[in-house]
């Protein structure tokens, strides 16, 4: 979208952990030279007592929050929250987050999508059910069934056998674990941004490893964050098999079609999405986990990409709100929960 001039005033409310890493100097300049000032809201305070703003933008938790976002809404019904928290909400559980990929609709194209193949186990005496697990293949990853932000929400087990199942603690989805060559592609989403990036995952398991394996439950968390140094530093070569270099990344239409599909079925503007190339098929695309607003930072040029995000929002906004005037508008359930620039 071309460079506008309509500016604002968001309030951004983020966890001191996500600020550190969200609001540099860097967006705040770029953003005040398009003229949108970012500013805190402060958490001890009624966010209805703060501002004004034109947009909030936040990522917090819990049902007090909830209640501040829908009261501000309703004593300031111009401003725009973003994104949604009911909309939010689908991606705080790994069975919902999934659930709208089978929703898409891609035509016309060599490589296909989904996802891989899990069930959902909500107490130990279906976990020891083996019916409740047959028809999946070993090894599996265990992961929580909620995905709420806590440390516990990203606690994974790689489980090549039946039998250490009861060590793990329902409710979890369990996941067949698939090959994909060490490298997972992170698709960050901006409103209708979209950008791909390589990031280090769990390697493969060869045939060997899966009957051979020592350990038959392996706990690990947040594999994509983990620093170069800790590959580096890896005696056991766990790491060694990564080619994040060699690897090709998949079609760029192909990512930007289902980022956008996803987009629009969620509901959402601030959003990332993890993507393995199954080993087997090479053209065959899976998504394993959806977060919202994740770590934009890291991704190159964050500040220009966000700063036009917003200048269009404002756009949006003002367009909006001078469509609306003069005449009557019927809103709708869907236009009052959601904006999309
Ligand atoms: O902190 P970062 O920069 O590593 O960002 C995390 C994301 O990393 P990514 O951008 O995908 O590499 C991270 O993505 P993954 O779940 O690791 O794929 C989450 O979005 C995480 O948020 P939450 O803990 O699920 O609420 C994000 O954490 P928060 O910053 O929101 O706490
Ligand atoms: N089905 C799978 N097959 C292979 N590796 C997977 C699979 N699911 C997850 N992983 C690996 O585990 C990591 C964490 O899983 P993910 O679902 O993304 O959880 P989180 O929300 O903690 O990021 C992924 O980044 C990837 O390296
Ligand atoms: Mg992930
Ligand atoms: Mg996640």
């Amino acid at each position: 979208m071309a460079e506008n001039t309509f500016g604002g005033v968001i309030g951004y409310a983020l966890a001191p952990k996500k600020q550190n890493s969200f609001i540099r100097d860097s967006l705040l300049t770029l953003a005040k030279s398009r003229g949108i000032e970012l500013v805190r809201v402060d958490s001890d305070k009624p966010l209805v007592d703060q501002g004004p703003f034109d947009c909030v933008l936040h990522k917090l938790y819990g049902d007090d929050w909830k209640r501040q976002l829908q009261e501000f809404k309703t004593r300031f019904p111009n401003a725009l929250i973003l994104d949604a928290p009911e909309a939010i909400e689908r991606l705080h559980n790994r069975i919902s987050m999934l659930q709208v990929v089978s929703e898409l609709r891609i035509q016309d194209r060599t490589d296909t999508f989904g996802i891989p193949k899990q069930i959902v186990i909500y107490d130990k005496a279906t976990l020891m059910d083996p019916q409740a697990w047959e028809s999946l293949k070993f090894p599996v990853i265990a992961k929580p069934l909620v995905a709420d932000g806590s440390a516990k929400s990203h606690k994974m087990a790689l489980v090549f056998t039946r039998d250490v199942l009861d060590k793990l603690k329902p409710p979890i989805v369990l996941q067949e674990f698939v090959n994909h060559g060490g490298v997972i592609f992170k698709v960050y989403v901006v409103g209708e941004h979209v950008r791909c990036v390589k990031r280090k995952s769990l390697p493969d398991v060869s045939e060997e490893k899966k009957v051979g394996v020592s350990e038959n439950l392996m706990s690990f968390s947040q594999v994509s964050n983990l620093a170069n140094h800790d590959a580096e530093n890896d005696n056991d070569g766990y790491y060694r098999l990564m080619h994040l270099d060699d690897t090709e990344m998949p079609p760029n239409a192909f990512v930007v079609d289902i980022a956008r599909g996803l987009r629009r079925a969620l509901k959402l503007n601030l959003f990332n999405f993890d993507v393995i190339r199954d080993a087997r098929y090479g053209n065959r695309y899976l998504i394993i986990d959806i977060n919202y607003f994740p770590g934009y930072a890291k991704m190159p040029g964050y500040e220009a990409v966000l700063t036009q995000f917003f200048c269009d929002v404002m756009l949006k906004k003002e367009q909006e709100e001078q469509q609306g005037e003069g005449r009557v508008t019927v809103s709708t359930k869907d236009n009052e929960e959601s904006f999309q620039v």
